[in-house]
């Protein structure tokens, strides 16, 4: 199916070169696929940011949820430098961040964000859910669900679902489509369990895709078959 109302994961090594955790040119290639892949068709865009290239989960000398509040902010400062990129690019974004932060970000409100949305503009939620001992996949399956999107893309740096995590087993077996149900049973750690079970009950589509090959999101929003398929 081609898209209409998409929910875009990012994860926060789009805006990483590797060396340094936010790089000129990672993320004005990360706005122009975007630009590329909206540009002519008929997509409304929203985007969920994530933290991996400065923040990777609970840190042992901070508290849980002090850390996870630090994860969240993280989430902030990553979705300004996509507003700013996209911006250079010309594209217009609307910033919303789960829990207050004034003067950076305008508070979530999901009828204006529906309405930015159809107005053409991209929506960039941060802050994750706004609660401490989530991730921002399951922040991407929350406001996918919110904003009635029809599908979520998880663009990432393997090209799809495997059976075990393709980078530390050379063994693993690409899934061209599964069930929630196979993904949920086989616990694979591409995304969380609740992000697959927001999905499963709000029948929200997965793909799972390589973002690293240009190109490839203006093919899934086209409809064509690449990565994997994650459905009911
Ligand atoms: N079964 C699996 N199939 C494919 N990849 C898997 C699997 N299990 C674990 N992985 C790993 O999951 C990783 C997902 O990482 P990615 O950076 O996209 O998400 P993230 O950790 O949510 O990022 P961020 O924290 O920035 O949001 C892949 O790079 C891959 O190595
Ligand atoms: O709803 C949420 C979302 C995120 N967090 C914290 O932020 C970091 C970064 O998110 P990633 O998905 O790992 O990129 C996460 O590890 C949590 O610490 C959160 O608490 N609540």
């Amino acid at each position: 199916m081609a898209a209409k109302r998409v929910l875009l994961k990012l994860s926060g090594e789009s805006l990483s070169d590797g060396s340094s955790s936010i790089s000129a040119a990672s993320l004005s290639r990360t706005a122009n696929e975007i630009k590329s892949a909206i540009t002519r068709g008929k997509v409304q865009l929203a985007i969920v940011v994530g933290a991996g290239n400065i923040w990777r989960g609970a840190c042992k000398f901070i508290e849980r949820v002090t850390a996870d509040k630090m994860g969240m902010l993280v989430t902030v400062m990553n979705s300004l430098a996509l507003s700013d990129a996209l911006a250079t690019a010309g594209i217009k974004s609307n910033l919303f961040s789960a829990n207050g932060v004034s003067g950076f970000a305008e508070n979530f409100n999901r009828e204006k964000a529906i309405r930015c949305i159809e107005q053409k503009n991209i929506v960039i939620f941060a802050g994750g859910t706004g609660n401490p001992f989530f991730t921002t996949d399951t922040t991407a399956a929350l406001r996918a669900a919110e904003i009635k999107a029809n599908m979520l893309l998880k663009a990432t740096q393997v090209d799809g679902v495997y059976s075990a995590d393709p980078k530390k087993n050379k063994d693993a077996v690409k899934f061209a489509s599964l069930t929630f149900k196979e993904a949920l049973d086989k616990h694979l750690k591409i995304m969380d369990s609740e992000a697959f079970s927001l999905c499963m009950q709000t029948n929200i589509s997965i793909t799972v895709f390589d973002f690293y090959k240009d190109g490839n999101l203006r093919k899934v929003l086209n409809g064509e078959k690449i990565g994997t398929i994650v459905e009911a």
